[in-house]
């Protein structure tokens, strides 16, 4: 969704209980998925990619890796607006893996895949079984500099796959972007049976606990179901 499409959305909310000067910060995200989600909230952001390289430590958890990209795409895009005169102030960024444990019990990271191929072979480990969604997300204040990241998780549990029926999905073409080479809310819907924890931090942000976040660090009032 373009930036334009994204203030249409808010601005057409007659009821939106934003106001103007909270409804723009800044996405510091190029999933089209977060977007939308905020947007349909009644915000109404600018989207800033950051070129962020994701690559896990030697010894990272997958929390800790998770943990540090939300805050290192935030922290990228900060610096890169630096000398922006931009009025919004707070910059959002998230990070989504995939975790399922191998036959000896290790945890293993799923991001988005290569190719179609190591789709296919992210899909044959997910069938009939079940694995986490991590999603991390940073909010980062440009004029203090605070910042502050937060961890969900979902546990997501997928019918059992056939060989043909992953070479169809992969065919779909929608893996490619996405950790673990699904997404829940396209066709891969078909591929989970069931879900325990929020739908949406399996989309890539968890916008109940984005938005309540925000409202704890002092930069949303007004939203409705926020106790202020
Ligand atoms: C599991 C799953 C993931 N995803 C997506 C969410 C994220 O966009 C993506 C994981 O990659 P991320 O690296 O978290 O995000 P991104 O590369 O899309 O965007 P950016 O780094 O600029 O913020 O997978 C779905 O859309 N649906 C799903 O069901």
């Amino acid at each position: 969704m373009s930036q334009a499409s994204s203030d249409a959305i808010a601005q057409n909310n007659s009821s939106n209980p934003i106001s103007d000067t909270q409804r723009g910060f800044i996405l510091a995200s190029g999933s089209p998925r977060r977007l939308e989600l905020m947007a349909k909230l009644g915000f109404a952001p600018k989207v800033r990619v950051s070129a962020v390289p994701e690559e896990r430590g030697a010894g990272e958890s997958p929390s800790e890796y998770t943990r540090r990209l939300a805050l290192a795409k935030a922290e990228a895009v900060r610096d890169e607006m630096a000398a922006e005169s931009d009025v919004r102030d707070w910059i959002l960024a998230a990070d989504t893996i995939v975790i399922i444990e191998d036959e000896a019990g290790r945890e293993v990271v799923l991001e988005k895949p290569a190719d179609g191929d190591e789709a296919a072979e992210m899909l044959g480990r997910l069938s009939g079984r079940a694995h986490v969604v991590e999603t991390s997300y940073c909010w980062l204040q440009r004029s203090t500099g605070r910042s502050k990241v937060e961890s969900v998780r979902a546990k997501v549990e997928f019918r059992e796959l056939t060989p043909e029926m992953i070479a169809r999905y992969v065919a779909t073409g929608e893996s490619l972007d996405k950790a673990g080479s699904y997404g829940i809310q396209e066709v891969g819907a078909a591929l989970v049976r069931r879900i325990e924890g929020s739908y949406f931090t399996v989309v890539g942000l968890p916008v109940c606990e984005v938005v309540e976040t925000l409202t704890e660090l002092g930069g949303l009032s007004g939203f409705p179901f926020q106790d202020e």
